[in-house]
């Protein structure tokens, strides 16, 4: 797992330096309204320790992907208000990231605002990590401060390369995301146990390669659990399968076995005739999935014998359902092992750690993302992490300290 040191907000005195604070406030946004506060909420208290201890607080962030170009519809005010609400402070939106308008409005700043900038994926140099977007963003602030774990998988100008040129810090979100990992991985307490689910085989195979190194059960669910009954020679009807990835399920059954990690596949399954609500179901053996019928959740005797595998540990990490969790009544195994883990967490007996983004949708989808012990904000940057990647965003932090390069 990668493990870095990075300096802290505990070693910043704010007062009166004007602070480049790389947020996420690529938050989820349906009907044009934030479906989920949970990123801004999360990131609330850092802004807030800045700006009451007197620093000006210049908040970038991308959102979205408008591809280097400004996009009216993916513009970063209204998300402004929404952290001014939950602040409770006045909050500045400001037109553009870089150049004379965000120059004039951050030389404009008192000690304690607090102002948003433009997306930064209106510019191409943000995602291209252009050097002379990072001096730009750079040239605002007297230090950075990086608190968008979520996007720390992104090598861009406003998370890595503005690293290079000012002093650089975790915010407390940045702090408390890699703690609550570290603590989960990379010396949890044992047995520690991982539930992968979700679609593909093939977006998730560096983390189930790395997860079975590390932790000592392995439970595979959702249409992922379908590749590896296949490759274990059974038929999986219409499920929803990858035919290249059987070998490569194979060769992690393989080091499964190896390593002495306990690989826990479906021993049932609830199949469908089709993919839509109220579409006739039945549970069946997995090594009895009907020709023309497709595997949609976990059936009873694995959602039993999953929860009875959780009783036996003591640190569990999860990322992807077990099943179509958004199509009732295929979210009954999800909904049940969520619910079996989230009553030992709170029975002090479990560590949960959780993270995803359609994995944070089916804890709270199941009424139980609060009672995890650790919910990430992020989705790519978890899996990432998970899979013993080094991040970018966080390896900046731990390299650029007060030895900058100067613009
Ligand atoms: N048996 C199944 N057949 C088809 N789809 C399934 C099955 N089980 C789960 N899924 C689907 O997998 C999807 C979630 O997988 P994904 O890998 O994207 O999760 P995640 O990693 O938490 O999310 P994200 O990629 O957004 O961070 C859900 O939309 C769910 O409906
Ligand atoms: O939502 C996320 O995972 C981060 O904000 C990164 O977004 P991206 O996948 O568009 O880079």
């Amino acid at each position: 797992m990668a493990t870095q040191s990075f300096k802290t907000l505990d070693s910043l005195d704010p007062r009166g330096k004007k602070i480049l604070l790389r947020a996420d406030l690529n938050v989820p946004v349906h009907d044009g309204a934030i479906s989920d506060l949970t990123r801004i909420e999360r990131l609330a208290p850092t802004i807030r320790e800045l700006a009451d201890k007197g620093g000006r607080v210049i908040v970038v962030s991308h959102f979205d992907r408008p591809k280097g170009k400004p996009v009216p519809a993916l513009s970063l005010a209204p998300i402004s208000e929404a952290l001014a609400k939950a602040l409770g402070k006045k909050v500045t939106f400001v037109p553009d990231c870089i150049g004379k308008v965000a120059q004039s409005a951050a030389a404009a700043m008192q000690d304690g605002d607090v102002i948003v900038l433009e997306n930064t994926r209106f510019y191409a140099g943000e995602e291209k990590n252009d050097p002379e977007m990072a001096k730009s963003l750079a040239a605002l602030a007297d230090v950075y401060v990086n608190d968008a774990f979520s996007a720390a998988h992104r090598a861009h100008a406003s998370t890595e390369g503005v690293a290079h040129h000012l002093p650089s810090f975790a915010g407390r979100l940045m702090e408390i995301e890699l703690n609550a990992l570290k603590a989960a991985l990379e010396n949890p307490e044992r047995p520690v146990g991982a539930i992968v689910g979700g679609a593909k085989v093939s977006t998730k195979l560096d983390l189930l390669d790395n997860l079975i190194e590390k932790v000592d059960m392995l439970a595979v669910g959702g249409a992922m659990a379908n590749t590896f009954l296949a490759a274990q020679g059974y038929s999986v009807g219409k499920s929803l399968k990858e035919d290249d990835m059987l070998d490569t399920a194979k060769a992690i059954m393989a080091k499964a076995k190896e390593r002495g990690c306990d690989l826990v596949l479906p021993v049932d399954v609830v199949v469908s005739s089709d993919f839509m609500a109220g579409a006739p179901t039945e549970t069946v053996a997995a090594s009895a999935i009907p020709a023309d019928w497709m595997a949609l959740d976990v059936g009873p005797k694995t959602t039993a014998l999953l929860i009875q595998k959780l009783s036996t540990l003591k640190t569990l990490v999860w990322n992807g359902p077990l099943g179509v969790f958004e199509l009732p009544p295929f979210d009954e195994g999800t909904n049940a092992v969520a619910q079996a883990a989230a009553k030992l967490t709170k029975e002090g007996k479990l560590k949960t750690v959780a993270g995803g983004g359609d994995t944070v949708s089916a804890l709270r989808h199941a009424h139980v993302l609060h009672d995890m012990s650790y919910v990430s904000t992020a989705g790519g940057a978890f899996l990432e992490w998970l899979e013993g990647k080094i991040l970018p965003g966080v390896v900046m932090l731990s390299q650029a300290g007060e030895d900058v390069a100067p613009l």
